[in-house]
């Protein structure tokens, strides 16, 4: 049977992160990809030129929908826009028997808000808690925890600080580095350092969610997460190794690279 996986995203018309990279990412891994769209984006290469959240009574039907009749065998989020779709999301989370894998947003490649500034509050309190794994970058980290990752040494101090919120497992993505690309995954006994060369391409428009959905897919194949986490960092930088340009600005990553 081919594992259902449920994406609870924004949409970005320009196909190369949110919803579009998610349902991608989960063709390419070979799991049966589903969507509850919380926000449209208008948005290209070189920005987020709109968005419009959806009402949560959409949020919540869509979420209904999926999960009552089809199922899920894993859950992950992106953009959430607002605290109420926070804190909706995060309850329909818990009362949802699959792992979460929460990217907690908050701005696009571009510096473009995704989530209102009112909302972080919602994602340390109510997000957080519920995931299985929180996948943040080094921007979040900061605006999360206030913990400023310089260099490698100071990601253990950010995992530690995000953990301090309850996920059951952290990846501190520290792809905004220089040097090798290095993430830390650890649930605060077991620390697992991924380390893959830094591919020198612009093209790295939607790398936080193809990671996240690629974790969740894995996941819903019944990988462990240390398993799913280091099979997704290897998609991903395939992905971004391929990745190609599009528009004047930031291309998107290839999702089909695996697939030949
Ligand atoms: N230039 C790059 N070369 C190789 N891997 C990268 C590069 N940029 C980011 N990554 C990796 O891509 C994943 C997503 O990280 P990041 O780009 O920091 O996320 P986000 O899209 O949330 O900002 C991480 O595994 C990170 O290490
Ligand atoms: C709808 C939506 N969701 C998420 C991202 C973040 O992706 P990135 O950080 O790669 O711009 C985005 N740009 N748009």
């Amino acid at each position: 049977m081919i594992p259902g996986v449920l994406t609870v995203a924004g949409s970005d018309s320009g196909g190369g992160a949110g919803i579009q990279a998610d349902l991608k990412t989960m063709l390419a891994l070979g799991v049966h990809g589903m969507s509850v769209i919380t926000a449209v984006t208008a948005q290209n290469s070189i920005g987020v030129q709109g968005a419009w959240e959806l009402p949560v009574e959409a949020v919540r039907a869509q979420y209904r929908s999926v999960v009552d009749d089809i199922g899920v065998r894993a859950v992950k989020t992106g953009m959430l826009s607002s605290a109420e779709l926070v804190e909706t999301v995060a309850e329909l989370i818990a009362g949802t028997d699959a792992p979460s894998v929460v990217d907690p947003v908050g701005v696009s490649k571009h510096g473009d808000a995704l989530l209102a500034p009112s909302a972080l509050d919602s994602v340390r309190t109510a997000l957080l808690p519920v995931a299985t794994v929180a996948t943040p970058n080094l921007d979040e980290v900061a605006h999360l925890t206030g913990v400023r990752v310089e260099s490698e040494d100071d990601l253990r101090r950010a995992a530690e600080a995000v953990l301090a919120y309850g996920p059951r497992w952290v990846v501190i993505k520290g792809g905004h580095l220089a040097g090798d690309a290095v993430d830390l995954l650890t649930d605060g006994s077991q620390e697992h350092w991924l380390r893959a060369p830094r591919h020198d391409n612009r093209h790295t428009h939607g790398t936080g969610c193809t990671l996240a959905s690629a974790i969740a897919s894995q996941l819903a194949k019944g990988q462990t997460v240390p398993e799913a986490v280091m099979a997704a960092k290897e998609y991903v930088t395939g992905a971004i190794a391929a990745g190609f340009a599009l528009g004047a600005g930031i291309g998107p990553v290839h999702h089909g690279w695996n697939l030949g």
